[in-house]
């Protein structure tokens, strides 16, 4: 299928406030843009994708010694886990805001110590990143005090693409899908695109990577938390080279009582409140069990619900 590429907005992080009404008019727009100015240096971006690659080096036996915390997807995802997607595979850091947690991961796959030390240092930075990202979104709703995103979970994914014969090409790597949590930040490809969101119409846009930037995009917690202003992209990955392609990616998910409502000041009357309060973990798993992965089953309330809300 043919797709058009897009030119996703640019957001300067050396440019504030000036830049927040752009911040928000691409989160509740296309629900994604990307990231200069951000302050991780690029030499660490090389090294966290060599590092990357290296992992999935080790034996599949050691593989599947990453499995962390309670949550079923929490860590190693082995190829066709998804069916009929055989080129994805995935580690896991499940708590990526504790460095206790990123060591447990380091040690469970044998790091190295150079390996432990990149991946201490990327996560560490990246989740400042991510905090900081969410406030600014959040800020560019116009939210007049501060929004705090202390203590929400954040979750840390290395993804290996297994792309590698010609008639790979155009093939799914990761279905169509939203991203459960708040935002996400990605390090993706710098050599090999694939991304791909959808648009207004329903389109697929190819998003071309833009080496040394992070993309990023809102998820369903982003849209429910906000009362539907910010929009949770669609997005899917598919092959475009016959090469192997690396991602990193830093997903904020929900606060630390796993409990997702409409901020109070998004609703108004002209704003009424679309979104029941819903606890993350079990909308996760309701997304794993019906296999709606793309917001469909998000807890919207009936207009009757809404005319009763004060
Ligand atoms: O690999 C990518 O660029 C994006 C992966 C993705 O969509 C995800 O992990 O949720
Ligand atoms: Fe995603």
């Amino acid at each position: 299928m043919a797709t058009e590429a897009i030119v996703v907005p640019v957001i300067d992080l050396a440019n504030f406030p000036a830049e927040l009404e752009k911040l928000a008019a691409a989160s509740s727009g296309l629900g994604c843009f990307r990231v200069i100015n951000h302050g991780i240096p690029l030499p660490l971006l090389a090294k966290m994708k060599e590092t990357t690659r290296s992992l999935f080096d080790i034996p599949d036996d050691a593989k599947l010694r990453n499995v962390t915390g309670n949550f079923v997807d929490g860590g190693y995802v082995p190829p066709n886990y998804v069916p009929n997607v055989p080129f994805y595979e995935s580690f896991g850091i499940y708590n990526a805001a504790s460095p206790a947690d990123v060591h447990s991961f380091c040690s469970l796959l044998d790091a190295s110590p150079l390996q432990r030390e990149i991946i201490v240092d990327y996560v560490g930075k990246l989740h400042i990143l991510t905090m900081d990202l969410a406030s600014k979104v959040a800020e560019s709703l116009g939210l007049i005090d501060k929004y705090s995103f202390n203590g929400w979970s954040c979750h840390a994914r290395l993804n290996y693409y297994k792309f590698k014969f010609q008639e790979d090409i155009g093939c799914i790597g990761v279905p169509t899908h939203t991203d459960s949590g708040f935002l996400t930040v990605v390090q993706e490809d710098e050599c090999v695109g694939g991304l791909e969101i959808v648009d207004a119409n329903g389109n697929f846009i190819s998003v071309d990577p833009l080496p040394g930037t992070f993309f990023v995009n809102i998820g369903d917690v982003g849209k429910a938390w906000s009362n539907g202003r910010l929009q949770n992209a669609k997005h899917r990955v598919i092959c475009k080279k016959a090469m192997p392609r690396i991602s990193i990616v830093l997903f904020l998910l929900a606060p630390e009582d796993d409990k997702i409502e409409p901020q109070a000041a998004f609703i108004d009357i002209d704003h009424p409140k679309l979104y029941e309060s819903y606890i993350y973990n079990e909308y996760r798993m309701q997304r794993r069990i019906t296999g709606l992965r793309a917001g469909e089953i998000l807890p919207v309330l009936t207009a009757d619900h809404q005319a009763k809300m004060p």
